[in-house]
Parts: structure tokens; sequence; C-alpha cells
């Protein structure tokens, strides 16, 4: 095993790189022949940048060993330059990071990150789209005002056959394994698409903690629902559900608290939607309800849907999934989607304790991934007189799907290509309305018309809320590329950002205690312009800087996190 040491202000920290090949690793080693790191150098210098790795540890005993570990030759070309869209596989790294600033002694506990962190197979195979790439995890742990990290592949049964067999296995999100030649076996494909054989179990887009204490990953095919060890990041197996409700995609994110986990399978064969109920400690999901669409032909894509106390918000998207291009080896501008403004677009609201639908509205044209959250709206008796729904949206505009591919996102030219996004607010009546509204909550301008990846004070779920932090714009960009807080009653924001940097979601942590909605910090990783990575801690309320904790290296862009707060145990 060899170490290097990193001195950095006040403390040594010594990673600890095992430069042997792996036996736990079947897919790895280290790669040779490539740059020899400089005896001693500080590890803010750009010099671990797509690094492969199998094993490291940490230490914290000063080290004499200065190891000089090879490091493959892509890595060169992406000295300075934004690491963001670029593959960085580690089998297996841990480290811990040098912290400038104070992080807050209270936080306590992981923060786990998921999100496609790996964008080719081998030299030959490189994935077009940003949610194509294989799972990478990414784990800091706070502990007495220090921060450990770690970063390590989910092993899919798509990952390890594409690393065996050197090629696309599974149908990814734009990217499908090519066309058969013959009738036969065309017939033999469109079997696997609907038993589910041929999709992917890549679980790349989030991670949640269960109320049992569970860690699963998740993509939007059920079989991409990936149980994994936090302290490890070790992949444990495919998270089985016991019941017989089948299903091949779900909600990437669904709802989750302590008691249960809700979710929503979209059907494809007769156009609507199942809500689903699974306990906190079973396996089980249970149908709610159901609700079928009211445009066709098939559903809206759900990737995300708001709840209330006593509801479910069932998005009906005019971004719908088109058989047809499911059935495509080869991507279509809108991959397995199609937009169908003819069909519109609607809101439907269910009760979470009888399934039945007690609002269902005609809505304004929308685009979103993201729903910020929910609440019910009270006359003052006291009466729930309609609901309120917030999403990260997109003006009804489409292309964003476009510009997440990784050509446009590594085009680094000053042109400002984000489209424009907005804090949609939608006002779903309960009196038996026809319509509903949506609006912009605050002016665009306030977060540079950027807007998505969101995050809120998770005691704030289903309830009237005031702030919301997501990813905003500072123009020009191809990319949301600044932290925002939005303050929903003032109508501002407040934006953190940093030239070149691409932030990952900020992600919201109350201080334990805290009895205001925006006592907490918000975590982000940022891959910085120089090819470096680090982790940023803002103060929640002022959404001031306070700490940051260098990477080693320089970290891909990840998508959806989770909290793992510290057990009575660790203590
Ligand atoms: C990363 C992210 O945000 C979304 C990932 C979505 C995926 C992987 C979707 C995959 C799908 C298939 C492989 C076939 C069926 C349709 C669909 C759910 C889009
Ligand atoms: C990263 C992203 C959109 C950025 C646009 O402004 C969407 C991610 C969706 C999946 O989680
Ligand atoms: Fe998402």
């Amino acid at each position: 095993m060899a170490s290097i040491l990193f001195t950095g202000a006040g403390r040594n920290v010594v990673l600890s790189s095992a430069l042997k090949d792996s036996n736990d690793d079947q897919f790895g080693g280290v790669r040779k022949n490539g740059l020899s790191l400089k005896k001693g150098v500080p590890f803010t210098d750009r010099n671990m940048q797509g690094l492969t790795i199998t094993n490291v540890a940490t230490s914290s005993r000063p080290a004499a060993v200065i190891p000089e570990p090879s490091l493959p030759t892509e890595t060169v070309k992406n000295h300075n330059k934004l690491v963001a869209w670029t593959s960085v596989r580690q089998e297996r790294w841990e480290g811990e990071l040098l912290v400038h600033g104070e992080i807050p002694v209270w936080l306590r506990g992981t923060y786990l990150r998921n999100g496609p962190g790996l964008w080719n197979i081998g030299d030959d195979y490189h994935f077009r789209h940003l949610f194509d790439g294989y799972a990478t995890l990414v784990r800091l742990h706070f502990n007495n005002g220090r921060v450990t990290a770690a970063h390590r592949q989910i092993k899919s049964e798509a990952y390890k056959a594409a690393m065996k067999n050197k090629k696309l296995c599974y149908r990814e999100f734009s990217e499908s394994p090519p066309k058969p030649n013959n009738f036969l076996s065309y017939v033999g494909e469109l079997a696997n698409l609907f038993s589910g054989a041929s999709l992917t179990d890549n679980a790349n887009t989030g991670v949640v903690r269960l109320g049992d204490g569970r860690i699963i990953c998740l993509t939007e095919t059920v079989k991409g629902s990936i149980q994994i060890d936090p302290d490890t990041l070790e992949t444990i197996g495919r998270f089985q559900y016991s019941d017989s409700l089948g299903g091949l995609i779900h909600s990437a994110h669904p709802v989750v608290t302590e008691s249960e986990l809700l979710t929503i399978l979209p059907d494809l064969v007769n156009p609507g939607y199942r809500v689903v109920r699974m306990a906190a400690g079973t396996n089980e999901r249970r149908v709610i309800g159901r609700v079928s669409c009211r445009g066709g032909p098939a559903p809206g894509w759900v990737h995300s849907f708001p709840v209330t106390e006593h509801y479910i918000v069932v998005p009906e998207m005019p971004l719908r999934y088109c058989a047809q291009n499911l059935l495509r080896a080869e991507p279509t501008p809108l991959y397995k989607f199609q937009w169908r403004p003819e069909s519109k677009a609607f809101m439907h609201v269910m009760c979470k304790s009888t399934g039945n639908i007690v609002a269902s509205v005609e809505v304004p044209l929308y685009v979103t991934f993201h729903f910020i959250n929910a609440y019910e709206e009270e006359d003052e008796e006291g009466r729930v007189t309609a609901i309120i729904a917030d999403c990260c949206e997109h003006n009804a505009d489409t292309s964003i799907l476009d510009k997440l591919r990784l050509h446009n996102l590594r085009s680094f030219s000053p042109q400002d290509v984000l489209p424009d996004a907005r804090v949609g607010r939608f006002r779903i009546p309960l009196d038996g309305s026809p319509t509903g509204g949506l609006e912009s909550a605050l002016d665009p301008d306030q977060h540079g018309r950027g807007m998505d990846m969101c995050s809120i004070n998770p005691s704030f779920l289903g309830k009237n809320y005031r702030y919301a932090y997501a990813c905003g714009a500072r123009r020009p960009c191809n990319f949301p590329n600044t932290l925002t807080k939005i303050d929903l009653v003032e109508k501002t924001a407040k934006n953190w950002h940093e030239e070149g940097a691409v932030p990952s979601e900020p992600f919201f942590v109350a201080r334990p205690g805290a009895t205001e909605e925006d006592d907490g910090v918000v975590i982000s990783m940022i891959s910085d312009k120089n090819g470096e990575g680090y982790t940023v801690l803002l103060d929640g309320s002022t959404f001031e800087e306070i700490a940051r904790a260098q990477f080693p290296y320089g970290l891909p862009y990840g998508l959806h996190g989770c909290w793992v707060p510290k057990t009575r145990l660790e203590d």
C-alpha cells in the first residue's frame, strides 16, 4: 500500500492508495502508463483528475511515504478543465478532506449523493446523454467539524454487464443496444422490452433513506432499485418488492417519510397512474388509488410528484411516454417521450387515505422534472380550498432535454444557451372548477432564469413553506451554475456563484432543535473550472459560505442526495 501525504492548513491528510490489483474488484485495477504525481504536491494542485482507483483508505497519522501513483494518460486533458461532465470511475475511494472555514459541530451524519458519473464503456463506447451514465455514489461524513469522503460505482447488473462484455447490454435513458437484424430476434426484443428484461437497472438518479434505515438508490425503472451500505457504499443488491404489483417504471423520486414511501407507477397499457404506498420496514407496495389519463395516448412523464399533508398530486404532463420511441434502438429528439400539446396538461389530486380523486383540472402546458413542494390552502374557517404545488418549470419547453446531451454540456462556449426556467406555482382548486392556474412564484430574474435541482427543509414537506434551495443561473451559461435560496414570501433570491463552477443540488440539513425554517446548512458539491472538486457549506439563513472541503480530484456532476443522521450508537 502506498500513501500520498497532503498537508494543508493545520492538518495532515493522508490518502493511502492501494496500488495493487484488488481482489474484491473484478472490473477495475489501477490503469498504468500515465502521469506520475509529483512528490509532496499539496492536493490543491491539479494532479488527480479522472483517476481509476480500486482501493483507497485514509489515515490521520502523519505519513512519510510519498507514492508515485500512475494516472491514466487521458487524465492530462482534464487539467484546467471543468470535470463535471468527465467520467471518473472509482471502484472505491475514501479520504479525509481538507477543510477551510468551520463546519458546525452539530452537523453529524452522512450526506450521500447519487448520479451518473461514468459515461463510457472502455475506450470504445461513449454515452450521449447526461442521464445515461453509470451510477456513482459520493459520500460525505461529517463529525466534529471534520469531513471524510468516499466515492464508488454502484454495481448494477447493467454496469457489471457493460464492464464484463465491454458493450452496452441494457436500454439506458437515451441509448439501447443495437437493433436486432432479423424478424425473430426483433420479436424477442419486443418481449424483452415488455417483460422489462432489456431495461436498465442503472440506479443513477437518487438515493433515499427509508424510515427503517435502509438506503435505496433509484432510477425510473422499477428493477433499478438497489440497496447500498451507507458506510462502505457497497452494493448490497437489488431491492426486491415483495408484492405482485409488477410495473416496469415508476417515479425516480418517491416521497419518503419515517413511516412510508409513496410513489407513482405510470400505466402504459391502460394510460393512467397507480399511486402506491410501502410502509417502512416492509418491501410491499400497496395501491392507494388509480387515476386514468385525461389526455392521451400515453401517460405523461412522472420524474417526481408532490404531496400535501392529506393529498397526493398526480401530474399529467404533455411530455408523454411514447411506445414507438420506447421500441427504437436509435435515439429520437425527445428520447422515450413525445411532446403532445394537443393532449393538454392536467393535475389530479388523490386523497391519501381513501385513494379518491378530489380534483382533476386542466392546467396550462408545462415541463418539469422536479416538484419542489405542495401544501393545502385554507380559508378563514380552515376549510381546504386549493392545493398549491411548486415545481422547477421549464416554460413548457422541452429543449432542456437536448441541452443535457453531453456534447452540449461539454461545449464551453460563452453563449447563453440554457433555456429559461422558473418556479412554477400551480393552484389547483378543490371546488370542482375545471381548470387550475400556473404562474411564476417570483420574478425568474431573481435566480437568473435558471431553476432546477431543488430541496426544502424536509420538516416542511407537504406544508405551507417559505424557502426553497435550487440551482439557478448566472448568465451567460449552458447549465445552472449558481446556488440559489428562494424566499417565496418576499419573492426574492439570494445567490451563490463561483465563476466557471458547476454546483450540484443544494441539500438542506436542519440544525437539531431549530425553530426557524431556514436554520441549518446547505450542502453542495462543486466541480470547478480548474478540474478540481470541493464541497461547500452555506448557512441556510444568510446563504453565506461557511466552509468548503477540498477533494483531491475533481468530481463528476451528480444529481440527488439524502441525509443519514448519525445514530446515538455512533457517539
Ligand atoms: C437520471 C435521470 O434523471 C433519469 C433517468 C431515467 C431513465 C434511466 C429512464 C429510463 C427508461 C427506460 C430505460 C425505458 C423505459 C422508459 C424510461 C423510464 C424513460
Ligand atoms: C440537471 C437537470 C436540469 C437542469 C436544468 O436546468 C435535471 C435533472 C433531472 C434529473 O434528476
Ligand atoms: Fe431528479
